[in-house]
């Protein structure tokens, strides 16, 4: 065969079902095409009014509107744009993906904004056919002399089309809904849908029931009402940050989430080079717990919302906060809730992310009280950020906040300098304030500070701190602390060693259990008689071997590690020292009393224990009288 050149066909037939079935991934997403053509339609010929090639003599009033018609089953889309000639609707509307809005920039390339202009693939019109059995067009040119046209398709790949009535300059689209529109009869879904896609939309959009009641007075008269636009043509985001206030920002914010709680703070991003992004993120307050935090970033492309939280262009840690961020720029794929695979979105992301850093940074060094403030509300959000992208990590390092027993808020550098000489690139934590209280006391006393770390990341975030930081290591209260809160003056010898043996074994034989490790030490205060210490390390296992015990893992299996640490100068361990009764029933008592008050200072008690120690107290109680 002979070397042949051409070009594919395509048969309308088997490709418009592809159209109007599956190009669109949520069906509500004609109502955005349909309104983003009539604003397009506004723009073009606003355009052209300022090239000197349309006459609209001052005129401002343009409009999108909405009409749904219950009982004639129709949607219309009527704007007073550019309208079309025959010539256009053969060519834009008969030619399926020739896109006019494509060839009106072609045309106009070296004129003006290029951004302003929504559509480009020459698809949209035809997502009218997910919800209609019948699309009519009735448009007028804004051509001199240009004749009304009537356009009609039911869906199948013939068309009629002839001259027709309209007098005014635009254009309308009418939708004979069918059983697959059936939801779009329902005045709320129009409304709602409209909201959801156009809030930001450049010209006002307008919804109407053609059919409806009209509203009444008290005296019956009708009311008749200022139709108000539902959406913002102008929102804030578009604006130049030092015109924006305070209230503007939270008006802004309270509007678009529906959220009435004041939001911390804000980040206006305003970029036009290398790429053209606006937007503003919200750090909401969160007072309820990392698991329900939910944050909603609303993605628009040329005032068009594209998608909620799409995750390609937002880092995913950023999805905690709230915001509107809208790029003309994004490589949009036809059904635009997809994006194409493309390095400028990397860039964004980046952007986005270094942006936030950079807020965060200027609020700790220039607002350190409000950023104290803010602490607790952000701070999941900022070590959830650094977990999941390291180089926000780095941005944000120095500046991470924590707690103190004492309730001030410190970094680790500040806390290390705070206790230079007595701590070396360590930071003692608490995980319960209320259970751990008794090593805070400890740490107290001995003039030392500890961070609280009680949220669920902590856990992570701090194995993460370790492993970025070299020798940095944190440590719970009730781990390595012997060195504390050892008595130092007190030398320990021979006798040490048998006395320790002795409690040994009267332990292990009230508690009954042979693994149990003891020590004997002259502690700093009297007041306690034992103290449960456990290497950081193992409680570390010991945690993530719980975590896993919940998906079967048989606990028993896990060796404790626990040492019960004894204070030599407590009464009740002299008394057991100095009196030799192991295996009676008071050196029992006592030894199993000890244990519980030590180990519940350490961590909660099982069922059985806890049954056991309070029957228990409530016996030596009853020593108080008998
Ligand atoms: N309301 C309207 N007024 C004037 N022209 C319109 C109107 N609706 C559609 N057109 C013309 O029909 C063309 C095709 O519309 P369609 O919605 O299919 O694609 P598009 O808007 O160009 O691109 P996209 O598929 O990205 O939305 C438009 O580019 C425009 O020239």
């Amino acid at each position: 065969m002979s070397k042949q050149k051409g070009s594919l066909s395509i048969h309308s037939e088997n490709i418009f079902p592809i159209i109007k079935k599956w190009l669109y991934s949520d069906q509500d997403i004609f109502i955005r095409e349909l309104v983003s053509n009539g604003c397009d339609a506004i723009t073009k010929v606003k355009r052209l009014d300022t090239f000197g090639e349309a006459d609209l003599s001052g005129e401002t009033n343009f409009y999108v509107k909405v009409v749904l018609d219950k009982t004639a089953r129709t949607l219309k889309f009527i704007d007073n744009g550019i309208g079309m000639t025959d010539d256009e609707v053969k060519k834009y509307i008969n030619q399926i993906a020739f896109s006019g809005a494509e060839d009106f920039l072609n045309t106009y390339k070296d004129k003006g904004d290029k951004d302003q202009i929504i559509g480009h693939f020459g698809l949209g019109f035809y997502s009218a056919f997910m919800v209609a059995d019948r699309v009519d067009i009735d448009t007028l040119s804004f051509k001199k002399e240009a004749e009304a046209v009537k356009w009609s398709c039911d869906g199948g790949t013939e068309f009629e089309m002839e001259k027709g009535d309209k007098l005014d300059r635009g254009t309308e689209i009418t939708l004979h809904l069918g059983e697959e529109g059936e939801d779009f009869l329902n005045e709320y879904t129009v409304r709602s849908t409209i909201e959801k896609y156009c809030s930001f939309m450049p010209y006002p959009i307008f919804f109407d029931v053609a059919d409806k009641e009209p509203e009444k007075d008290k005296e019956g008269n009708i009311v008749v009402e200022e139709p108000k636009p539902l959406n913002d043509i102008e929102p804030l985001y578009l604006k130049q940050p030092n015109s924006c206030k305070d209230e503007d920002y939270k008006e802004f914010y309270r509007s678009t989430f529906k959220d009435f709680k004041e939001p911390l703070f804000w980040i206006h991003l305003n970029m036009d080079y290398p790429f053209n992004l606006k937007g503003i993120l919200y750090f909401p307050k969160l007072n309820t717990g990392f698991d329900t935090l939910e944050g909603q970033i609303k993605l628009y492309n040329n005032q068009v919302f594209i998608a909620n939280n799409i995750k390609e262009v937002i880092p995913e840690f950023l999805l905690l906060l709230k915001g509107v961020i809208d790029c003309p720029d994004l490589p949009l794929n036809v059904s635009r809730s997809f994006l194409q695979n493309d390095g400028s979105v990397r860039k964004i992301s980046d952007y986005i992310t270094k942006k936030v850093a950079d807020k965060l940074n200027q609020l700790f060094k220039s607002e350190r009280q409000q950023y104290e403030k803010f602490w607790d509300d952000i701070s999941p959000f900022v070590k959830f950020g650094s977990l999941k992208d390291e180089k926000f990590y780095k941005k944000v390092d120095s500046i991470i906040l924590y707690k103190t027993i004492n309730n001030k808020y410190t970094t680790v550098e500040e806390y290390l300098s705070g206790l230079e000489g007595k701590l070396e690139n360590q930071v003692y934590y608490v995980t319960d304030k209320i259970q751990q209280s008794q090593y805070i006391k400890l740490i107290k006393e001995n003039n030392l500070d500890a961070v609280i770390l009680d949220h669920h990341i902590d856990s992570a975030f701090i194995s993460y701190v370790e492993a970025q930081k070299d020798n940095l290591s944190f440590k719970r209260v009730d781990s390595d602390i012997a060195e504390l809160i050892k008595d130092k003056e007190a030398i320990e010898g021979e006798e040490d060693k048998n006395q320790t043996e002795g409690l040994l074994s009267i332990f292990k034989k009230a508690l009954n259990r042979e693994d149990l490790k003891v020590k004997l030490e002259s502690l700093k205060s009297d007041d306690v008689a034992g103290m449960i210490i456990l290497s950081e390390n193992s409680r570390r296992m010991q945690d993530m071997m719980k975590m896993y015990s919940m998906n079967g893992m048989d606990m028993g299996a896990i060796p404790s590690e626990e040492t019960l640490v004894l204070n030599k100068k407590h009464p009740l361990i002299s008394y057991l020292i100095n009196n030799n009764e192991e295996g009676s029933d008071k050196a029992n008592m006592i030894a199993q009393q000890v244990y519980d008050l030590a180990m519940i200072s350490h961590r909660t008690l099982s069922p059985d224990d806890m049954s056991s120690f309070i029957k228990r107290s409530n016996e030596i109680m009853k020593h108080l009288i008998s």
